[in-house]
């Protein structure tokens, strides 16, 4: 099955990061994040943030999610203002202990319908149900979170995204606390499941191997303070073409860029 998004040429943005700057004051100082930062994201693009740490990446993500007003530029998703947080943008991080350790698999995945009064309640357990299904953990739809791997956890939180059926996915380094194995099957598990829902999703990564898989679309940023280098196509690259002459040149590309961009940094 293809991995390119269906989306027309011409199609409006679902997301638009506009000139968009990102500070924390603190009481020594003001630090910024990033500095007009601009990008577009169309639907059913997968999406990835990619850079060092320090970059900024995880600022942003919170921005789209609505917990950090940008203090220049804004961003707009389906063309209005994010203001706030919202059931349309769905998150998962990358620390195993995002689900609640007193409900069960199938109650966490439950949990945002509830809290957000998404979706008739009669329907509630029976798309949390799917959701579980959906990423392999049918028989374990009952059990608590610690009785689970930190890969099936990740998976847990993956289908209470997906179960909301928001907008726009933000996932912040889902998979770098895995081992290497589980960490690739995880990202092949991902790319199945958008061939079948073909969900938009801004991805996070600090890993080129990692971004280059998963993205459709990927963003090179450096920090201090965080902006843009680069923005590339990488749909005709997946888990198959890994070790491949193009890929690896494709690979060794960006990390000269990142490295560039650390001397143009401190230098
Ligand atoms: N709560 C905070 N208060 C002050 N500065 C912060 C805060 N959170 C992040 N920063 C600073 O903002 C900058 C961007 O941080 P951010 O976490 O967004 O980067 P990142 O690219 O996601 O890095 P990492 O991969 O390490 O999470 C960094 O210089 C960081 O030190």
């Amino acid at each position: 099955m293809s991995r390119e998004p269906s989306h027309s040429v011409v199609a409006k943005p679902l997301l638009e990061v506009d000139r968009v700057t990102l500070q924390y004051v603190t009481p020594e100082r003001i630090v910024t994040a990033t500095r007009r930062v601009s990008f577009d994201l169309q639907a059913q693009d997968r999406f990835v943030l990619l850079g060092p740490s320090g970059c900024g990446k995880s600022t942003l993500l919170k921005s789209i999610g609505g917990f950090i007003a940008p203090t220049e530029g804004e961003i707009r998703l389906a063309g209005e203002r994010v203001r706030e947080p919202g059931a349309d943008r769905m998150f998962v991080f990358q620390e195993f202990d995002q689900l609640l350790p007193w409900l069960s698999v199938v109650d966490n995945v439950v949990f945002p319908m509830r809290a957000t009064k998404r979706f008739p309640r009669a329907e509630w357990r029976d798309r949390a149900r799917a959701a579980v299904e959906k990423v392999g953990l049918g028989r374990f739809a009952d059990v608590f979170p610690h009785t689970l791997s930190g890969g099936m956890k990740q998976r847990v939180a993956i289908a209470r995204a997906l179960a909301m059926e928001p907008k726009v996915l933000l996932m912040d380094e889902p998979f770098a606390a895995l081992d290497a194995l589980t960490r690739r099957r995880m990202q092949r598990e991902l790319l199945e499941l958008w061939d079948d829902i073909r969900f938009s999703l801004v991805f996070v990564t600090h890993s080129i191997q990692e971004a280059i898989v998963l993205a459709s679309r990927i963003v090179v940023m450096t920090p201090h303070p965080g902006r843009i280098v680069a923005e590339f196509d990488a749909t005709r690259f997946g888990h198959d073409q890994a070790g491949g002459s193009e890929f690896e040149a494709f690979s060794e590309r960006i990390n000269r860029l990142l490295f560039a961009g650390e001397e143009i940094a401190h230098g």
